[in-house]
């Protein structure tokens, strides 16, 4: 993949990360999937890069710095794929579910959500099973219709035919589309909403947060000035910043605290 950036805009980074540095209660809120690990078929065999890793456990040993990770992930799956100790902050199923200091929130869906649910994830078993390679995933508080490696013309008829089934159903649907999952859920956090709520809960005075994909734009947009968005790889955002990769985002980890320790 290429991602066009210019040596300015390569200085202009170097000279946020040097500022945010200096701030004296720092604060990292990575999404996980195609920001710190890059994507693959399996979602279970995805963990983050080592060297990300590294600068990682190297900002949470450091005074006044905190990291979080905020993911579309259901949380259990998330402390899983992360491997993260019970010190890291959480943010999963796209805001809905919280785990900071003290525990995790329960969603506790009513009775009308789950039957929704119910009947939804119904109807998308029946996609899954006339569309091969195509997966349903069940979350908290919704369900991903995954069509990564299904040929671009199936996958399309698989969310046409989810985005039916979901009309059929009947009531308020979320609906997500992200990198091959089509996601449809009953509660309606945002992203924007973990990181506001990460912001207060650890007093922050500024604070990197970076992203992939479509979901990641609602964090963008809860960024401060004296904030860092950086959005990972191509496709239109409204992050002040750009790096290609996962392996961008690694390096950038290991500037941020070689900057930080000075
Ligand atoms: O917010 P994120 O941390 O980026 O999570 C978004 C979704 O990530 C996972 O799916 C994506 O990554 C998989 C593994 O690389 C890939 O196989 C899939 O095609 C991607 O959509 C996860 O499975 C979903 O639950 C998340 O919503």
């Amino acid at each position: 993949m290429t991602v066009a950036t210019t040596s300015a805009d390569a200085q202009a980074l170097k000279d946020a990360l040097a500022r945010l540095a200096a701030t004296p209660r720092l604060l990292v809120a990575l999404d996980f999937d195609g920001t710190v690990s890059p994507l693959v078929d399996n979602p279970s065999d995805s963990r983050v890069l080592p060297e990300a890793r590294a600068a990682l456990t190297e900002l949470e040993r450091m005074p006044d710095t905190w990291f979080a990770f905020v993911s579309g992930r259901p949380l259990a799956n998330l402390v899983r794929v992360t491997e993260a100790d019970d010190e890291v902050l959480l943010i999963a199923s796209h805001g809905v579910e919280v785990r900071l200091e003290g525990g995790a929130v329960d969603v506790g869906l009513d009775d009308d959500e789950q039957a929704r649910l119910a009947a939804l994830s119904a109807r998308l078993d029946a996609i899954v099973a006339r569309t091969p390679g195509s997966k349903l995933e069940h979350k908290p508080v919704g369900l991903g219709l995954h069509t990564r490696g299904v040929p671009a013309e199936a996958a399309a008829r698989a969310d046409e035919a989810a985005r039916d089934a979901a009309r059929e159903v009947g009531g308020t649907f979320l609906e997500r589309a992200g990198k091959d999952i089509l996601e449809f859920s009953v509660r309606d956090a945002t992203k924007g909403d973990g990181l506001q709520r990460l912001r207060r809960h650890v007093d922050a005075t500024g604070m990197l947060f970076a992203g992939d994909d479509v979901t990641d734009e609602d964090g963008f947009a809860a960024l401060g000035h004296d904030d860092i968005g950086i959005k990972v790889g191509q496709g239109e955002t409204r992050a002040r910043f750009r790096v290609a990769d996962p392996d961008a985002v690694a390096g950038l980890l290991s500037q941020l605290v070689s900057l930080r320790r000075r």
